[in-house]
């Protein structure tokens, strides 16, 4: 109890590391089942993190909806300090700076019409892709290394135009690679940080300086490249580096601090919470279709009969609102296989409740997506690949990505720290999921795979 109000309940746990053991290296899984035994709502002691953790439809409704102001804010994370210069918005404080920075990416980053603007970008690297396929002319392929590449493709275009290739095409993937392992680290110093020598010893300090400093140089030069384009020779092309140098040439004398920290920083979000998400959904799809073949024929019955004759054959993007069965394989996906199964932490801003419980200010806030999508009293058959579920006339099928609406299926987050990215990330994948056939076609002569690979679980 806390002054006499009622805290969520706690499995016992250790001296000093209190449950942070507990979690081991699937920490959705863990929770889920710790939750089976203390219920919905769990108060966790991560070092000296005191954790809430939410794991009922319910639940995350309160805190991303009922409650939405009072969990609207994000712990310290020493790697997101050190990798995005501390001006990021992603794991930004809940505040002014935040605010401005989300402004931009909704207005004029992520807004429908510069989506739609990026359709040439996405339909550009779904052929390169096919191409690579057919020129590789082999029985193998390595689909999760042409995944990777097609979204980095995307999102590199989107940010850097399409030169976003010269700053070095497969070295730019490695490094973000780096960038998004680094950023995903647990670091032990962020819950002991006592103990963050152990950080320093094992190595991780060291690699984020350095994979940093190699990154702050990339940014440097695609900003300085940018404006003397700008001067020199401006044809009116407009990606996210120049949006946002506009934005900067606007802010002057205005007192709004958009400088080019916050552009490189802003950058390094976008890649960060674009490309793992969407490559993770698209390889588990399609792992997915190869272990349920009559889904996969089922797709593909569904675009050769949007594709007709006179389109030679070719998907383009205006086939895409046709495809609705893909829209459920996608939907099915990110339920099943949550990219981001505890979402992004929150933190509470004051004093608040989540399901009659007291939850002090300044506790860490994990939502747990995955349990959710797979919670028996929510979901028929919540274990199984059962695309069809979408397909129905009720809400979940309706609300299409809308947030916020239905509090069984929250692989976006929702409410104020919802992903602003749906509207981006959701044109791209289904581009690329209908472009599989081709490449099946091209590798097999046939619509079906020639052997069934196996897929390491990872989730
Ligand atoms: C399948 C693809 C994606 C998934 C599953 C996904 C999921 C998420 C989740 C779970 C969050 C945190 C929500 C919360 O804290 O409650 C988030 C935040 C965010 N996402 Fe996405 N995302 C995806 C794609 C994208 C893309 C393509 C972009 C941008 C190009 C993007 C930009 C962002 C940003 C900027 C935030 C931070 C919002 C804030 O803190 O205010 N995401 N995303």
């Amino acid at each position: 109890r806390d002054d006499g109000r009622r805290l969520p309940p706690s499995p016992p746990g250790l001296p000093l590391l209190g449950h942070l053991p507990l979690l081991g290296s699937l920490p959705h899984r863990n929770l889920q089942a710790m939750a089976a035994k203390h219920g919905p709502v769990m108060l966790l002691r991560l070092g000296r993190v005191p954790a809430v953790v939410a794991s009922s439809a319910a639940a995350a409704q309160e805190v991303m909806k009922t409650h939405d102001l009072a969990f609207a804010s994000r712990p310290r994370m020493r790697m997101a300090e050190r990798l995005i210069y501390g001006r990021d918005m992603v794991f930004a404080p809940y505040g002014e700076h935040w605010r401005q920075a989300r402004r931009v990416c909704v207005l004029h980053l992520l807004s429908q019409r510069r989506v739609q603007s990026l359709r040439r970008a996405r339909e550009l690297e779904a052929a390169a892709m096919v191409d690579r396929v057919r020129r590789g002319g082999v029985q193998a392929v390595n689909v999760t290394a042409l995944i990777i590449s097609y979204t980095n493709g995307i999102i590199s275009r989107a940010a850097f135009g399409d030169g976003g290739s010269l700053y070095g095409g497969e070295e730019l993937t490695k490094l973000f690679a780096d960038f998004a392992g680094l950023l995903g680290t647990v670091t032990v110093g962020d819950f002991v940080p006592w103990l963050a020598w152990v950080d320093t010893l094992m190595g991780l300090d060291a690699r984020a300086a350095r994979t940093s400093a190699q990154m702050d140089a990339l940014l440097e030069r695609v900003i300085a490249d940018h404006r003397r384009r700008r001067r020199e020779d401006d044809d009116g092309h407009r990606d996210f580096v120049d949006v946002m140098l506009d934005v900067n040439d606007e802010a002057e004398g205005t007192g709004v601090m958009f400088d080019d920290v916050a552009i490189k920083a802003i950058v390094l979000d976008m890649f960060a919470a674009a490309t793992d998400t969407t490559y993770t959904t698209l390889v588990w799809a399609m792992a997915e279709l190869i272990n349920h073949l009559h889904e996969m024929r089922r797709v593909q019955d569904e675009v050769r009969a949007a594709v007709v004759a006179g389109d030679g054959g070719r998907v383009t993007e205006d086939h895409l609102p046709k495809l609705r069965y893909l829209k459920c394989v996608i939907k099915e996906t990110l339920r099943l296989r949550t990219p981001l199964p505890l979402l992004v932490p929150h933190e509470t801003t004051e004093d608040t409740e989540l399901l009659g419980y007291h939850v002090p200010a300044r506790s860490r806030v994990i939502v747990n997506a995955w349990a959710i999508a797979r919670d028996p009293a929510a979901w028929d058959r919540p274990d199984e690949f059962v695309p069809e579920r979408f397909a129905g006339g009720d809400d979940l099928t309706a609300a299409d990505y809308l947030l916020g609406q239905d509090f069984r299926f929250v692989p976006f987050g929702a409410g104020r720290r919802g992903c602003p990215g749906v509207g981006f990330a959701v044109p791209s994948m289904e581009a690329w999921s209908s472009r599989w056939r081709a490449c099946c076609i091209t590798l097999t002569g046939s619509c079906r795979p020639a052997a069934r690979p196996s897929w390491r679980c990872m989730s």
